[in-house]
């Protein structure tokens, strides 16, 4: 039933009638006469005897009779049997999948699960990140007033948050001084923590002290310690395997080094620690969503690295569309300067542009493909509604 208003027996029409019972949600139903009707709330089970529903707003509460039952008028009929009633089963048939194996659990799907009564569901392990700052020159954020070339340390409140979007365990392993003793410590603290991704930051370029590719390259196998992209050049990426002793199973830790200034460290995380965590979770499809978006304004490519330029995505009328045309498309509003210390230049980006190394100015209006690294809801909402299609 999902109306609150009176049970009703459909051919009986408008008129006067005795109210013969109450048929409230959790209790079991009664049996309605002809001639009369029960009242019933949302959620209740329709009597024996009823078809249909009249809701509450089609009626008037009548003063009760000499009997002193209550009463109420009936001015709109049901239009037939079935009126303002579920039937059981119409909102999922008996025997029907309600979740496809190998599906992503998300709020509305626990929310299938607790209706079915699966309470108990086979999930794939949420995987276990660790992240490290590494850097003589990087400090706690609590630091009030910095030294002489200190830095607030960005990556690691960063990066342990967009950890913890992806759903996995995280450990904050802090930060280590640029010594190799320190690192070799923090590894160690990781492997005993038994991490399945290490994500450092920091140390991995070409530095009289970037030690961590030296650490990796000691302790790992070291699968690319350079990439053709801008930003994240240095971007690292090693396997550490433990083996098994005395009844413990052997082990593999994924280790990303990421490069310290801190818009590479995210572009890279986005990148490629992002579809690792998801793979490790179970994702049948890793990766980011790729779209299509109109830049509005030139862009100077580089001629040698390909770039994931930031960018918040908008979405908006194309250009010279006339006022009220239904649709739109995405607009790339580029976050300003890009060079890979300025964070503000991921504050709101909700997407890279995937752009190519060529010696030229991308003019402004081009389309181009954009990956996008969060979802749209935080997208920002145009001066101008967009339309919506209205049902003739
Ligand atoms: N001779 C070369 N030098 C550099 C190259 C190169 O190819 N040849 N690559 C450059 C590129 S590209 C990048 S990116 C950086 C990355 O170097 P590292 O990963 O070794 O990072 P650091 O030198 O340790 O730091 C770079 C920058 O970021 C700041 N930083 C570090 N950690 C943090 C943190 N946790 N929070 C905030 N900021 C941080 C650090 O102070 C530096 O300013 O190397 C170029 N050099
Ligand atoms: O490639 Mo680095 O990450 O820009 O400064």
């Amino acid at each position: 039933m999902c109306q609150d208003g009176y049970a009703v027996v459909s051919s009986d029409g408008v008129g006067k009638f005795e109210v013969a019972f109450e048929a409230l949600a959790g209790s079991a139903p009664g049996k309605l006469q002809p001639g009369t009707v029960a009242y019933i709330g949302t959620g209740g089970a329709l009597p024996e005897g009823a078809d249909a529903v009249v809701q509450i707003e089609n009626t008037d509460t009548l003063p009760p009779g000499p009997d002193g039952k209550k009463r109420v008028r009936i001015n709109k009929a049901a239009r037939g049997p079935g009126d303002d009633v579920r039937a059981v089963g119409s909102d999922i048939r008996a025997g029907a999948v309600v979740l496809q194996a190998g599906g992503l659990v998300g709020a509305a799907e626990v929310g299938l699960l607790a209706t079915v009564g699966a309470t108990s569901v086979q999930v794939h392990q949420t995987p276990h990140m660790a992240v490290l700052s590494t850097g003589d020159e990087v400090v706690e954020p609590t630091t009030k007033t910095l030294g002489p070339g200190q830095i607030r340390d960005a990556n690691r409140a960063m990066l342990l948050a967009a950890a913890r979007g992806t759903g996995a365990q995280v450990t904050d392993l802090g930060i280590a001084r640029d010594t190799v003793g320190q690192l070799e410590a923090c590894l160690e603290r990781a492997i005993q923590a038994k991490v399945d991704v290490l994500i450092t930051t920091g140390g991995v370029s070409m530095g009289a002290r970037d030690f961590v590719k030296l650490l990796l390259e000691r302790h790992a196998t070291v699968h690319f310690g350079k990439v053709k992209m801008k930003p994240g050049k240095p971007l690292t990426f090693a396997i550490l395997d433990t083996p098994g002793s005395a009844g413990r199973p052997s082990r593999c830790m994924l280790v990303f080094g990421l490069p310290g200034n801190p818009v590479s460290s995210m572009v890279t995380f986005n990148l490629t620690v992002l579809p690792a965590i998801q793979r490790l979770a179970g994702w049948k499809e890793p990766g980011l969503r790729r779209v299509h978006a109109r830049t509005s304004a030139a862009i100077r490519l580089d001629p040698e690295r390909p770039e994931y330029h930031r960018v918040t995505l908008h979405w908006a009328r194309p250009a010279g569309a006339p006022e009220g045309q239904v649709g739109g498309e995405l607009v790339a509003v580029g976050t300003g300067g890009q060079i890979s210390s300025r964070l503000l230049s991921m504050r709101s980006a909700n997407a890279l542009l995937e752009l190519p190394a060529v010696e030229k100015t991308l003019p402004a209006g081009s389309v181009v493909s954009a990956l996008l690294i969060s979802d749209l809801s935080g997208m920002p909402v145009p001066e101008t509604p967009a339309s919506t299609i209205s049902a003739s």
